[in-house]
C-alpha cells in the first residue's frame, strides 16, 4: 500500500465496519480508476462513443461518465483542451445525477470550485436556466472560472462568496441547490496522498459544524418544492448522516428521498449516526472528535430517515467513498414560483469581477457606459435595424461619433457571428463585456467573478472577442470556421499557441464574408478559439496564453 493511512481513522474504520473491514483495507491495494464525462454542450455522447480516442466504459451511475485507463493520458489530447470531456473521478460524478437537473431550472452549486458538478449541471441545463456556481476560495475559483468557460457554459454566474451573504440576495429562489461539501476527506486517500496528511487539519469536528451552519443557510435559498442534494467525500458518520439528520430535526418540512442509481450503492448507515449520538452523550466518541460546539440532541426519528441516503465505497463499487443524501422540500413545487426581488442596495463596493482569466482588468459595473448605451438604444442605433424595420449594419454610424460597448458588440457580432444575439441581458464591467442570465440588481453586493458569458473587451473604439465566446460557441454561429483534424500536427500547433500557415481556400467562410477576419478554429469539429486570417495565409493565434498545450 502506497498511501500512508492515519492510524485514528484505520481503527476507527475497523470498529465501524466489522467483518468488512479487511475487503475496505484491500481496496487501497488497488489503483484508483480514471474516468472521463462527455460534455454535451460540445458534443453528443453519441458521438464521442463513435469517435472518442480512448477505450471507454460505462459507468453505471452517469450516463455521459466512462472509465478510461489513466495511461492513455486523456488530459493530453486536443479533444481535452476543446472542453469535449472533463476528467472526473467515477464516483464524483454522482451527485449532480441525484440533483435532476432539468433545463430551465435554476440551480446553485455552492462549493464548486473547481468546477466538476458544475460543468456537469451545466450540461444538464443545456443552456437553459441558470446555474449559480460559487466557491469560498478564492484561489480555487480561478480554476472554476477555467473550467466554466473552457466547457462552453453560456448561462453561469460565478461568485465568490460565503453562504450567508448569497442567502441575503437569493431568497428562496433556486429549484436545485448542490452542496458539495467542505469535508474531512476520508473518501480521496487512495486518490490524494495530501488528504490523508492533511486529515488531522480537516477534522471530522470542525467540518462537521461548517456542514450544519451550510445546511442551514441553503435551506433559505431553496424555493418550495425544491430540492438539495448534500455530498460528502468522506466515511466519517459524523459528516454525513448525522449532519443530515440534524438538519432534518431542524427543517421537519423535508424529507429524504433515495438518489438516482441507488441500486448501485449502498444505504446510509443511519445505526452509526445513533451511535455517534450515544458517544457524544457519553462524552467518548472513537475519535474524540466530537461536534460539542453548539450541540443539541439528535432524534431518532431523523437518524432513520438516513437510511434513505447512500455511501459510495471503494471496495464494493469502482471509485472513491462518497455520501449523497437528497433533500427534498415537501411543498409542491409551482412551475410559475416567481422569487421575491432582493432588498435595494444603495452602495456597493464588493461588486466587481475579478481579474479575468485572460488578464482582463478588475472593473466595476460601468453605469455611465452603460446608460449610454441604453439611450443609444432607445434611440434605435444598436437595434441593427433602420426606421423601416430592415436591417443595418451598426458600423453605419458616423466614424466620428464614438460608439458604446453595446454598439461595439452589435457591430461584431454582425459582422462576425450567424444568428440573432442582441443586447438582452448585456452587462458592461468597464472594457469587458458579458451576458448575463440574471438580473443585475441579484448580483448586487456580491464578490462577482463572472456576471455571465464573457463576450469579449472593447477599447479604442474596438471590441476584441474573448476566449470564453469562442468557447462556447457552436461552429455554425461563425461566419468563418476552420476545422483542424485532432490527429493532425496543426490541432497542436494551433494548442501551442503557433501562428498557422493556411490558405484562404482552408477558411469555410459564409457568403457575406471574405476570409480576413476572427476565425472560429475547431477541432474535429467543436470549437476550440480564435485565430484571426490574415493575407498571406497567415492564420494568428488567438488561444490564450495561460491555456495553452505544454
Ligand atoms: C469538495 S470541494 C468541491 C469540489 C467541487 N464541487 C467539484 O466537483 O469540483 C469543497 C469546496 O468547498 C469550498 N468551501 C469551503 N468552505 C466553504 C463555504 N463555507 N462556502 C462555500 N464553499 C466552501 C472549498 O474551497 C472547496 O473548493
Amino acid at each position: 500500500m502506497s498511501v500512508q493511512l492515519p492510524p485514528q481513522f484505520v481503527q476507527r474504520m475497523q470498529d465501524l465496519l466489522g467483518d468488512e473491514f479487511q475487503s475496505f483495507m484491500d481496496s487501497y491495494e488497488q489503483s484508483p480508476r480514471a474516468g472521463l464525462r462527455v460534455n454535451t454542450l460540445k458534443i453528443s455522447n453519441e458521438q464521442f462513443q463513435k469517435q472518442s480516442p480512448f477505450e471507454l466504459r460505462s459507468i453505471p451511475w452517469c450516463p455521459t461518465g466512462y472509465y478510461v485507463d489513466a495511461a492513455a493520458r486523456p488530459g493530453k489530447h486536443p479533444y481535452y483542451y476543446a472542453g469535449l470531456y472533463y476528467i472526473q473521478e467515477p464516483s464524483a460524478m454522482s451527485p449532480v445525477e441525484a440533483l435532476e437537473v432539468q433545463p430551465g431550472d435554476r440551480v446553485l452549486d455552492l462549493c464548486a470550485a473547481p468546477g466538476g458538478k458544475s460543468t456537469q449541471i451545466a450540461a444538464a441545463l443545456q443552456g437553459q436556466g441558470l446555474l449559480v456556481t460559487n466557491d469560498l476560495s478564492a484561489e480555487r475559483t480561478r480554476a472554476l472560472a477555467k473550467n466554466m468557460e473552457l466547457y462552453g457554459v453560456r448561462n453561469a454566474v460565478i461568485l465568490n462568496e460565503s453562504p450567508d451573504v448569497i442567502a441575503t440576495r437569493f431568497a428562496g429562489f433556486f429549484d436545485k441547490i448542490l452542496v458539495d461539501a467542505p469535508c474531512s476527506g476520508e473518501g480521496m486517500f487512495r486518490k490524494d496522498d495530501d488528504a490523508a496528511r492533511q486529515w488531522l487539519n480537516h477534522s471530522v469536528e470542525r467540518c462537521s459544524i461548517m456542514q450544519r451552519d451550510i445546511l442551514q443557510t441553503v435551506a433559505t435559498m431553496l424555493a418550495p418544492g425544491g430540492r438539495i442534494v448534500y455530498s460528502t467525500c468522506t466515511f466519517a458518520p459524523e459528516e454525513n448522516e448525522r449532519s443530515i439528520a440534524v438538519f432534518l430535526d431542524q427543517h421537519p418540512e423535508f424529507s429524504v428521498t433515495l438518489p438516482a442509481y441507488a441500486e448501485h450503492f449502498r444505504p446510509g448507515r443511519s445505526e452509526w449516526a445513533s451511535q455517534v449520538e450515544q458517544e457524544i452523550q457519553q462524552g467518548a466518541t472513537v475519535l474524540s472528535a466530537i461536534p460539542t460546539e453548539g450541540y443539541t440532541p439528535v432524534s431518532e426519528k431523523s437518524i432513520a430517515q438516513t437510511a434513505q441516503t447512500v455511501r459510495l465505497w471503494p471496495h464494493l463499487l469502482e471509485g472513491e467513498g462518497h455520501y449523497i443524501a437528497v433533500l427534498d422540500h415537501q411543498a409542491v413545487r409551482d412551475r410559475n414560483y416567481v422569487p421575491a426581488e432582493p432588498p435595494v442596495i444603495a452602495h456597493s463596493h464588493k461588486e466587481r469581477p475579478q481579474r479575468h482569466t485572460a488578464s482582463r482588468p478588475d472593473q466595476r459595473i460601468d453605469k455611465k457606459a452603460e446608460r449610454r448605451a441604453e439611450r443609444d438604444a432607445r434611440k434605435g442605433r444598436t437595434e441593427g435595424r433602420d426606421k423601416s424595420g430592415r436591417q443595418h449594419s451598426v458600423s453605419r454610424i458616423p466614424a466620428t461619433e464614438e460608439l458604446s460597448p453595446l454598439q461595439l458588440w452589435q457591430e461584431f457580432s454582425a459582422k462576425e457571428l450567424n444568428g440573432e444575439w442582441g443586447t438582452q441581458g448585456i452587462i458592461t464591467f468597464g472594457h469587458n463585456l458579458y451576458r448575463s442570465p440574471i438580473g443585475e440588481s441579484r448580483l448586487q453586493g456580491l464578490k462577482v467573478i463572472r456576471p455571465g458569458w464573457y463576450l469579449g473587451s472593447c477599447k479604442n473604439g474596438r471590441f476584441t472577442p474573448g476566449h470564453a465566446l469562442a468557447a462556447a460557441l457552436i461552429p455554425a454561429e461563425a461566419k468563418r470556421r476552420l476545422n483542424l483534424s485532432a490527429d493532425s500536427p496543426e490541432a497542436i500547433s494551433y494548442l501551442k499557441g503557433e501562428t498557422l500557415s493556411v490558405p484562404a481556400e482552408r477558411i469555410q467562410c459564409d457568403e457575406d464574408v471574405s476570409s480576413r477576419g476572427y476565425v472560429l478554429v475547431c477541432i474535429d469539429g467543436c470549437s476550440a478559439g480564435w485565430g484571426k486570417w490574415q493575407q498571406g495565409d497567415t492564420l494568428k493565434n488567438e488561444y490564450p496564453a495561460g491555456w495553452r498545450w505544454i
